[in-house]
């Protein structure tokens, strides 16, 4: 694994900086076992890792979440984070820009949550209940009510998992889109090798409670799924995942018919 705090040290202080992180649940064995990461301000990072192998324990620790888990270490993270789930989790008694608002106490609230909702493709849609979004939108919403708050550092934990091929590909799109205009550095925990490499600048792999892998994605702007370089970096994230890269799966057949579609 390359050493990413020796290759960060000179430069610019990590957003996110975590050392030796220890988590456990029971005395089974340990979830997290002396994990070390940095994330760089305005970096986007996925990470990967197979079912159970600590993502989400991960996540929800740099997010404040997890009072009464067993464990030492240091995390250091910005003042300001926002989290997304892959449920919106928005209010069902509150209106959407109620819901985006929430909390704020600044005189212009409505102005930057109205702002933040037309940004996410939602302008027009303030007074709509939760229940009259479609998931898309109401993961737009939830984006909105993340980036009304102007994070330092946003966790997402599967944010597009609940949603259909096509839905996700535009919300990579919007992703994209927010994280070059607001700059926050970004967590995202996926299962999707794909979307990792379409959205992250760096993709990292737990296993055994620590960083197992830390790649730098090296394409160039759209990164089409048909670029070979795209293609050997799956491979190499599948194998570190330990999963064969089955190019004739019916998924794949589906995702490059959706891709052609989108494009
Ligand atoms: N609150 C909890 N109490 C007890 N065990 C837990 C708790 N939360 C997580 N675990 C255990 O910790 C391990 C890691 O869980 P975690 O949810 O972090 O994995 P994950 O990589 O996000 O998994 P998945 O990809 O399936 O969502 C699992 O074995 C899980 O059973």
């Amino acid at each position: 694994m390359a050493s990413y705090a020796g290759e960060l040290s000179t430069e610019v202080a990590p957003a996110v900086r975590v050392r030796s992180l220890h988590r456990s649940f029971n005395e089974a064995g340990g979830v997290l076992n002396g994990l070390d990461l940095d994330i760089a301000p305005g970096e986007f990072v996925a990470l990967l890792g197979r079912s159970g192998s600590g993502k989400s324990t991960l996540l929800r620790s740099l997010a404040g979440l997890d009072r009464g888990v067993a464990g030492t270490g240091v995390i250091e993270v910005p003042e300001k984070v926002s989290v997304v789930f892959q449920d919106s989790r928005l209010l069902p008694w509150k209106r959407v820009l109620d819901n985006v608002t929430l909390g704020l106490r600044a005189g212009d609230a409505a102005d930057r949550g109205r702002q933040a909702l037309a940004e996410v493709g939602l302008a027009g849609r303030e007074k709509a209940w939760p229940h009259e979004l479609s998931g898309g939108e109401q993961q737009r919403a939830s984006l909105a009510r993340s980036l009304v708050r102007d994070p330092e550092l946003l966790l997402a934990d599967e944010p597009f998992g609940a949603l259909d091929a096509l839905t996700r590909i535009r919300m990579h799109t919007l992703l994209r889109k927010l994280c070059e205009v607001h700059q926050p550095a970004v967590l995202l925990v996926t299962h999707d090798v794909d979307e990792a490499i379409v959205l992250a600048d760096r993709v990292i792999v737990l296993d055994g409670g620590v960083v197992r892998h830390d790649a730098r994605v090296e394409l160039d702007g759209r990164r089409s799924q048909a670029d070979p370089a795209f293609a050997r970096l799956r491979a190499r994230l599948l194998t570190e995942l330990g999963v064969e890269d089955d190019h004739d799966a019916p998924g794949r057949h589906l995702d490059r018919a959706v891709e052609r579609a989108a494009s």
